[in-house]
C-alpha cells in the first residue's frame, strides 16, 4: 500500500481573496462586540501604561537619584509599581477576554460547518476525502482560533506600542530618538531573511506531519489487511522513511526559527550600546540626562519588539485566513436543502404518506460526464411488491436505488410515487418514507437501543424493543452484559456481522417506511444467523414496496418481479421461473453463480 495523499494540517499559506475572507471572519467576530470593545479598552490601557513606566523611570533617576531626594524615591518607586501592576493586570483582562471571544467565534464556525456537512450532497464527498474534510474542521478552524487568540491581541498592541513609543521618544528628545532607529533597518532587513528560509521550511513541516499523520490513519484502519498480507514491516519501513523525512525537516525549521531570538537579542544589545555611548555623549554636554538614557533604553526595546511581531502575525494571519478561506468555501457550497438551525430539535417537513407506487421511466443517469451508469431504466413496482435487482459487479443497482433515495439527481428521464414526481417532493420528507438497509450494516458509536432508535426518533423503550424483537435481535441483545444499553465500539466492531445487520433491520422496522431498499449481504453468516436475517427480512418487507439488491436464492424466488442488470440497462426481467425458463443471461447468471447460495 501506498501513502495516498497528505492529509494532514497542509498549510496552504496564501489566501486567494484575503479581503472578503477577513470581512467574513470579522461578521462572525461582530456578534462578539462587547468582549471586543473590552479587549480594545484593556489592550490601549496596557499599552499606554507600559509607554509610561520608562519616562517614570527617567524622571526617578533624574529627580531622585542623581538630586539625591530619597524621600520622593520612595513614592516615585511606588508609582512604578502601580503602574507595571496595573499593566499587567490589564494585559491578564485583554487574554481572559479574548479566549473566550475567540472560542465563541470558531465554535459557531465548526456549528456552522457541521450543519453544512449533513445538508451537503452525496456527490460532494464522493470527490473528498475524509482526512481532507476532517483538516477542515480541525486544523484549520484551530488555526483561526489560535490567530484570533493571539494575533489579533499583538496586532492591536503592536500598533499602540509603535507610535507611542515614537511619540513618547520624540517628546523627550529628537536626537536621541534618531540614535535609537537608526539600527531598525538592519533588525528588519536581517528578520525577514531569516523568516523567509523559516517560513519555507515550516511550510514544508507541516506538508511532511500531513503525510505522516495520513499513512498512520491508512494503516490503523487498514490493519486487518496489513495484518492479514503480513505487510507490517513494509508499512514500518515506509513509515521510517516519512518519519525521517519529518524529523529532517523540523530540525531545519526549528533551528532556523530556533536562531532569530539570539540574534534579535544580538541586535538588541548594539542598539542598547549605540545608545549608550550617544546618551553618554550628550549627557556629557548636557544636551539631555541621565534618566534619558535609561527611558530611551527602554524605548528603543518596546519600539522594536512590536515590529519583530507584526512581521511574525502577519505570517500567522495570512494562514489562518487561507485557512478560513477553505471553511468558507463549504459554507458556500449548495445545499441539498436549507440546514436545519433547530439546533436537534425535530424539524417538521410536509407530512408524506405513500403507498408506495414506484415508477422509472426512461431513466439515464451518470456520475461523471461522458460515462453513462443507467441507460433507459424503466420499471413499475406496485404498492408491496417486491423487486429484486439482480446482475454482475457494476451493472449499476445500487445506482437504481440512489436514485430513488435522491442521493443524485438523474440526468433524463423521470421516477415517481404514487404519481407525483420525485423532484416535486421535499427531499427530507421523502427519504422519511423511505426504509434503507445497507450491506455494510453501519452503527454509530452509543449504545444498541440509541442505534435502533435512529430509525425514529421519538420512539419509546417499549417500540425500540418490538421491532428487536421482530427483527429477530432481541435474543442476542438479552444476552449481552448491558442488554440494549450495550455501548457499540466504532461501527459496531464488538458485534458479529449478522447481529450488526440485525440491528440495521430493527432501525429499519423502526421508522415504518412505505418503500424499502434492501442492500443484502454476500458476506456468508452462519446458517442459523441466515434463516434469523431471512425471517426479519421478509417480517420487514411485508406489506411494504421493497426493492432488494438480491444475493440470497430466497429473495429472488419470492420476488414479484426480477431486473437483471447488465452494462446499466435492464437486459431481462420477470419472474425467476419466467426468466429461468428464458434461459437467457438470468438462466446463466443463476446456475454460475446463485446456484451455490442454495
Ligand atoms: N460515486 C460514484 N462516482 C462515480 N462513479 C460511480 C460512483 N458510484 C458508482 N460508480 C460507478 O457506477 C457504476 C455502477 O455502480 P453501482 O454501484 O451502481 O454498481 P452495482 O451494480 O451496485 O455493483 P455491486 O454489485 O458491485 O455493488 C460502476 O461502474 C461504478 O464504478
Amino acid at each position: 500500500m501506498g501513502h495516498g495523499p497528505a492529509r494532514g494540517p497542509v498549510v496552504k499559506v496564501r489566501a486567494k481573496d484575503s479581503k472578503t475572507t477577513i470581512l467574513r471572519i470579522w461578521g462572525y467576530l461582530r456578534q462578539q462586540r462587547l468582549g471586543l470593545v473590552l479587549v480594545l479598552i484593556s489592550t490601549a490601557l496596557s499599552s499606554a501604561l507600559s509607554l509610561y513606566a520608562p519616562y517614570l523611570l527617567g524622571r526617578t533617576i533624574d529627580l531622585n537619584i542623581v538630586s539625591r531626594n530619597a524621600s520622593g524615591l520612595w513614592r516615585m518607586c511606588l508609582l512604578l509599581l502601580w503602574v507595571y501592576g496595573s499593566s499587567v493586570l490589564c494585559t491578564w483582562i485583554q487574554q481572559f477576554v479574548m479566549v473566550g471571544v475567540s472560542q465563541r467565534t470558531v465554535q459557531t464556525m465548526r456549528n456552522d460547518l457541521f450543519v453544512k456537512f449533513q445538508t451537503l450532497p452525496l456527490r460532494y464527498f464522493d470527490s473528498r476525502t475524509h482526512g481532507e474534510l476532517m483538516s477542515k474542521t480541525t486544523n484549520d478552524i484551530s488555526n483561526v482560533s489560535n490567530t484570533l487568540n493571539q494575533s489579533v491581541i499583538q496586532l492591536i498592541s503592536s500598533v499602540f506600542m509603535l507610535f507611542g513609543s515614537v511619540a513618547m521618544m520624540l517628546y523627550q528628545s529628537l536626537w536621541m530618538t534618531l540614535v535609537t532607529i537608526i539600527t531598525i533597518p538592519l533588525v528588519t532587513i536581517s528578520t525577514k531573511k531569516v523568516s523567509s528560509y523559516t517560513r519555507k521550511y515550516f511550510s514544508l513541516q507541516q506538508k511532511n506531519l500531513g503525510d505522516v499523520n495520513g499513512f498512520v490513519e491508512e494503516t490503523i484502519t487498514g490493519q486487518r489487511v496489513v495484518k492479514a498480507f503480513q505487510r507490517e514491516e513494509k508499512a514500518l519501513q515506509e513509515f521510517r522513511a516519512t518519519n525521517n523525512h519529518l524529523r529532517k525537516v523540523g530540525i531545519k525549521a526549528q533551528s532556523l526559527s530556533g536562531s532569530m531570538g539570539p540574534l534579535m537579542n544580538a541586535m538588541g544589545n548594539l542598539n542598547f550600546a549605540i545608545i549608550a555611548v550617544a546618551g553618554g555623549w550628550m549627557s556629557f554636554h548636557h544636551i539631555i540626562t541621565i534618566g534619558t538614557i535609561v527611558s530611551f533604553i527602554n524605548y528603543s526595546r518596546q519600539f522594536s519588539q512590536p515590529i519583530n511581531q507584526l512581521a511574525n502575525q502577519y505570517n500567522m494571519v495570512q494562514s489562518a485566513v487561507a485557512g478560513a478561506e477553505r471553511v468558507f468555501e463549504v459554507l458556500d457550497e449548495t445545499s441539498e436543502y436549507e440546514p436545519d438551525t433547530s439546533q436537534g430539535h425535530p424539524v417538521s417537513h410536509q407530512a408524506l404518506h405513500l403507498l408506495g407506487d414506484v415508477k422509472f421511466q426512461d431513466v439515464s443517469f451518470r456520475y461523471v460526464e461522458g460515462v453513462d451508469v443507467l441507460k433507459d431504466v424503466s420499471l413499475h413496482a406496485k404498492p408491496g411488491e417486491t423487486i429484486a435487482l439482480v446482475g454482475p459487479t457494476g451493472a449499476g443497482k445500487t445506482t437504481v436505488v440512489n436514485l430513488l433515495t435522491r442521493f443524485y439527481e438523474i440526468q433524463s428521464g423521470a421516477i415517481s410515487i404514487d404519481g407525483a414526481d420525485i423532484r416535486t417532493l421535499d427531499k427530507r420528507a421523502l427519504r422519511s418514507q423511505l426504509g434503507i438497509v445497507l450491506q455494510d450494516a453501519y452503527l454509530f458509536s452509543g449504545t444498541i437501543r440509541e442505534n435502533i432508535r435512529f430509525g425514529r426518533l421519538l420512539a419509546t423503550d417499549d417500540e425500540v424493543e418490538s421491532a428487536a424483537k421482530l427483527a429477530n435481535a432481541d435474543s442476542f441483545i438479552r444476552k449481552l452484559p448491558q442488554g440494549y444499553d450495550t455501548p457499540l465500539a466504532t461501527e459496531g466492531a464488538n458485534l458479529s456481522h449478522g447481529q450488526r445487520q440485525l440491528i440495521t433491520i430493527a432501525r429499519a422496522i423502526l421508522a415504518d417506511p412505505a418503500i424499502l431498499i434492501l442492500d443484502e449481504a454476500t458476506s456468508s453468516v452462519d446458517t442459523r444467523t441466515e434463516l434469523h436475517i431471512q425471517e426479519a427480512m421478509h417480517r420487514l418487507m411485508r406489506g411494504r414496496t421493497s426493492f432488494v439488491i438480491a444475493h440470497r436464492l430466497s429473495t429472488i424466488q419470492n420476488a414479484d418481479q426480477i431486473l437483471v442488470i447488465q452494462g446499466g440497462e435492464v437486459v431481462e426481467r420477470g419472474t425467476h421461473e419466467d426468466l429461468l425458463e428464458k434461459r437467457g443471461v438470468y438462466h446463466d447468471l443463476f446456475t454460475s453463480q446463485f446456484i451455490r447460495l442454495a
